[in-house]
């Protein structure tokens, strides 16, 4: 398979409903095969057949009409860059990236679709898809879903359901989740409180990339953490649900800051705006801060002539694989510093 790393994956699109706060939507389902042990436990020859079986079900023709062509990639076969790229534009996770054994990812095309091959489960397919559009997310995974299991044996469980490597997904093996910009929560210091609270209600937060990162850039990802006893019509709506709320809870406090701190709200974009595109080093920390300041701004209508997809692309390609492999070389951090803050002024000033 021919990867085009540097293609734009769906979900950068930047519209779509309440693409103001909400970047992107993921429906994730862990699925595993019968009769063969969870990854954990497989050997190299059983981690092979389970990426052959893959291979084979999804060139059936059944497939190709559900959801159109899927490709699979061994991880074997790509440098770390490219695996980190992959992780960089939300296709896979870390541990998948660098897992030990024999590892792929299926994707499509626009990459709206991409199944994980190994990682915790044998396969974990997900829908990656711009804005708050779960419901769509799911209609696609659910079409993947059954085409897949036409081909392949599911392990399934009449009172259970599904049945996965970690207790938590057992039953629908289904996450919702979103990722969100929420940088007026965050600046007016209700974002603490605001995400805490809905841990409670079983909602997890997350960073970035997921489980055991950290929300870099004001982003969050939200998420169901029960999986079991519940349709997925209900973990989908509800999830939506406090997505919209939080979004809600969002747009007041960033009508609070206008209100209130009009001039500092203003001085903040325009200054992130100015070092953007002026600066000659820069950190992927400052970046992405830097990045969220100007996002506001857009958001907010405060700085017109830029739009969320050119941010939503600035943000994967500020990331350090993605420079280096723009680069075609190796480079130190100083270097890719130096890198990044030509390639942000550049596609800033096009
Ligand atoms: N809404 C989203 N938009 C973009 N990327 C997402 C979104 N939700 C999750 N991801 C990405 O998916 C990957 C896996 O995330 P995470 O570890 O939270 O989920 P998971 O693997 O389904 O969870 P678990 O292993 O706990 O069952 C990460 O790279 C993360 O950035």
């Amino acid at each position: 398979m021919s990867l085009n790393l540097e293609r734009n994956s769906k979900w950068m699109e930047g519209s779509g409903p309440q693409a103001d706060i909400v970047i992107s939507s993921r429906i994730r389902l862990a699925r595993n095969l019968k009769g063969m042990p969870f990854p954990n436990l497989m050997n190299e020859a059983q981690e092979v057949k389970v990426i052959r079986q893959v291979g084979q079900a999804i060139r059936a023709p059944g497939v190709f009409q559900a959801v159109g062509e899927l490709r699979l990639q061994t991880l074997r076969e790509l440098s770390p860059v490219e695996r980190q790229i992959l992780v960089e534009k939300h296709l896979i996770s870390p541990d998948l990236a660098e897992g030990k054994g024999e590892k792929a990812v299926v994707l499509r095309d626009d990459e709206a679709i991409s199944i994980m091959v190994n990682e915790e489960d044998h396969l974990r397919l997900q829908c990656l898809l711009p804005a708050l559009m779960l419901h769509e997310a799911w209609r696609l995974a659910d079409a993947a879903d059954d085409a897949l299991e036409n081909e392949l044996d599911f392990a399934f469980d009449q009172e259970r359901g599904y049945l996965t490597a970690c207790p938590t997904n057992v039953g629908t093996g289904l996450r919702a989740s979103t990722m969100l910009h929420l940088p007026a929560l965050v600046l007016t210091k209700q974002a603490g409180q605001v995400l805490t609270a809905l841990t409670k209600v079983g909602v997890a937060v997350r960073g970035l990339y997921g489980e055991g990162t950290e929300a870099q850039g004001n982003i969050f990802q939200v998420s169901n953490q029960i999986t079991l006893g519940r349709s997925e019509e209900e973990i989908i709506n509800n999830l939506s649900a406090v997505t919209v709320r939080l979004a809600d809870q969002e747009r007041e406090a960033r009508e609070l800051l206008r209100k209130q701190n009009r001039w500092q709200l203003e001085d903040r974009v325009g200054r992130a705006y100015g070092i953007l595109t002026n600066a000659r080093i820069l950190s992927s920390q400052e970046a992405l801060q830097l990045l969220s300041d100007v996002r506001l701004g857009v958001e907010m209508k405060i700085l017109r002539g830029l739009d969320q997809r050119l941010i939503n692309q600035l943000m994967v390609r500020i990331q350090p694989a993605y420079l280096q492999f723009t680069a075609g070389k190796e480079m130190t951090p100083f270097e890719r510093d130096v890198r990044r803050a030509a390639m942000v002024r550049e596609l800033l000033a096009g």
